[in-house]
């Protein structure tokens, strides 16, 4: 009693304090949620509930909405003694990550509950560590190695040979022919992704869509060879607890660790057997891999072995690496579903975009691509990067973000009854930043807001992108990989769609509303579920 007494007067002074702070500084009070549930506790089950049936972020969106009003944007949550503000104002975010990113840090929740998978990496760190984290691998995302476009079509070709191993197009002349059958093509992605990665950073792809295609490894002596089998369902199965246990906060020790820990342990394993490799190896560890690009080894871009220059730390170069394999695997893939999801419900859109792709690089051809060359690819097909944006729009990767205030700190908009005033922001207030419902603002993007409409982006001489559009972030922490992934995703569409013309969509019902998969980023959580129609030229070439 006496408890709750002292600790009830310690808030009151505080909350006087803090007035006094905010007046001094010229800040007006913030539109508050009201509470929910006993001691605010509603709110916090209702996303949790809302995230675990796939609709997260629209519930984000739409509580909004419906509690705060269209026109409110940054508001205090009451969560219990949480200090959580809420903010969809591209104002407010450009200070929090850019230009008042100093006043900022991710907050230790997500370091908490990332780490023990991905340890003290880019992604997990904070501070002067987190600074030299970056230091250390931002300048292999400068090197053009990194766009390497043989690399990425030869795991295109694993997709094409997997494809027609399970769903052979129909031959014959009836109404199905050149038609595969129903299938799911989003696991398909992350299979491509995950080989295409792992051979980035580690030099030796899983191969996830052909394991026959494996190089043999050397023999380590006292290391088991890595799992190469389950490395994704590990990283998968891991990244639904680490989701979980970031939103459980500081009660995440509520959560039970057993099946979690081993995820971890299997993802560690796999790592440490490539570093001990490149450790042991030193300077001749690209000496072991065959030239499958018909380049010579020496002359491969291998992360790990770029990384292994800076640092020889076994512990830094497990973290480093497994934080872009993950950065790097899942948010391609998962961008690559969401436009196959959104082409197989807008054939317009994709007609004309094959018609782009064609007339750019022409029909395909089974001697291999000509002219998909990487500045080509990023300068020449403005419609189709029309069509990754507006999928990135409609369906954000990273569909919410946070930091944490490190000092007393103001953001510019949001307070006094027009909503035009500074906020004061204390010390320790986190601050969610819900991308999917900046996304949602009708003020922002016009009317027709929920529709996948990729003309936006080119008519009137193009949208210019501004802190209301930050799939890949902004400011200081600003994702390292946007060009890389942005290619790797225009490359593997170009080919796609040089190869099949229709995509139809199969999903039942038709008009189902999407579903969010949250494991830190999100999936569609029913899949991609289409047929393709193979095309066919007069030339004969499929
Ligand atoms: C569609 C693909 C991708 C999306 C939507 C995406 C999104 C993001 C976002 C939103 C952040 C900022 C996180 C924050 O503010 O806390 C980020 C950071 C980062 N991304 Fe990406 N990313 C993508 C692909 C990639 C790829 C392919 C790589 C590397 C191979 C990569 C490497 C990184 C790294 C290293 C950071 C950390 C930056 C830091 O904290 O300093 N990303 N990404």
């Amino acid at each position: 009693m006496f408890w709750l007494r002292s600790r009830r007067v310690v808030t009151i002074a505080l909350a006087h304090a803090i007035e006094r702070e905010a007046a001094r500084r010229g800040c007006a009070p913030l539109p508050v949620l009201r509470r929910k549930g006993f001691l605010g506790f509603g709110w916090f089950v209702e996303s949790i509930r809302a995230t675990k049936d796939d609709w997260g972020p629209q519930y984000v969106a739409q509580t909004t909405d419906a509690e705060m009003g269209k026109d409110v944007h940054t508001f205090y949550v009451p969560i219990f003694d949480f200090e959580v503000m809420m903010t969809r104002d591209p104002a407010n975010v450009q200070a929090v990550l850019a230009t008042e990113s100093q006043d900022w840090d991710i907050g230790e929740y997500r370091t908490a509950s990332w780490a023990p998978m991905f340890g003290d990496g880019v992604f997990t760190a904070r501070g002067e560590h987190w600074k030299h984290s970056r230091a250390l691998v931002r300048p292999q995302f400068s090197m053009d190695q990194i766009n390497d476009l043989d690399l990425i079509e030869r795991h295109v070709q694993e997709l094409f040979a997997a494809i027609d191993r399970r769903y052979s197009p129909c031959a014959g002349a009836g109404l199905d022919a050149g038609w595969t059958p129903k299938f799911d093509l989003l696991p398909l992605f992350y299979n491509l992704t995950l080989d295409i990665t792992t051979e980035l950073i580690y030099g030796y792809s899983v191969h996830s869509q052909n394991p026959s295609q494996r190089l043999e490894l050397p023999v380590i002596p006292g290391y088991d060879a890595p799992d190469r089998e389950n490395i994704g369902m590990h990283m998968d199965g891991g990244k639904l607890w680490i989701e979980t246990r970031g939103a459980f906060g500081r009660f995440r020790w509520l959560l039970p660790t057993r099946k979690f820990y081993a995820h971890c342990a299997a993802i560690h394993k796999y790592a440490d057997w490539f570093v001990q490799l490149r450790l042991s190896r030193g300077d001749k560890y690209l000496d072991g891999l065959q030239s499958e690009a018909g380049q010579p080894s020496k002359d491969r871009f291998v992360l790990l072995h770029e990384l292994a220059k800076a640092t020889k730390d076994p512990v830094e170069l497990r973290s480093q690496t497994l934080n872009i394999l993950t950065a790097g695997r899942d948010t391609t893939a998962s961008l690559l579903g969401w436009v196959f999801y959104f082409l197989a419900r807008h054939p317009g859109v994709l007609a004309k975009l094959r018609n782009e792709v064609v007339q750019q690089f022409g029909p395909f051809r089974q001697s291999g691509p000509t002219g998909i060359e990487f500045r080509v690819l990023r300068d020449s097909v403005p419609y189709l990067y029309a069509v990754i944006n507006e999928a990135l729009r409609m369906a954000p990767v990273v569909p919410l973000n946070e930091r944490v205030a490190l000092r007393d700190t103001v953001l510019p908009r949001g307070g006094g009854p027009n909503r035009d005033k500074p906020v004061f922001v204390p010390k320790g207030t986190q601050v969610l930043i819900p991308t999917f419902a900046m996304l949602r603002r009708e003020d922002l993007w016009g009317p027709d807001v929920e529709q996948f409409r990729p003309e936006r982006w080119v008519e009137d001489g193009g949208r210019k992108f501004g802190f209301e559009f930050i799939p890949f972030g902004g400011g200081a922490r600003q994702c390292l990989g946007q060009h890389f992934a942005r290619i790797k995703a225009a490359y593997v569409i170009v080919r796609l769609l040089q190869r099949y013309d229709r995509v139809e969509n199969l999903e039942w019902p038709k008009d189902a509303p999407m579903k969010f998969h949250h494991t830190i980023e999100n999936r569609s959580a029913t899949g991609v579920q289409i047929r393709l129609h193979e095309a066919s030229f007069p030339d004969g070439s499929v």
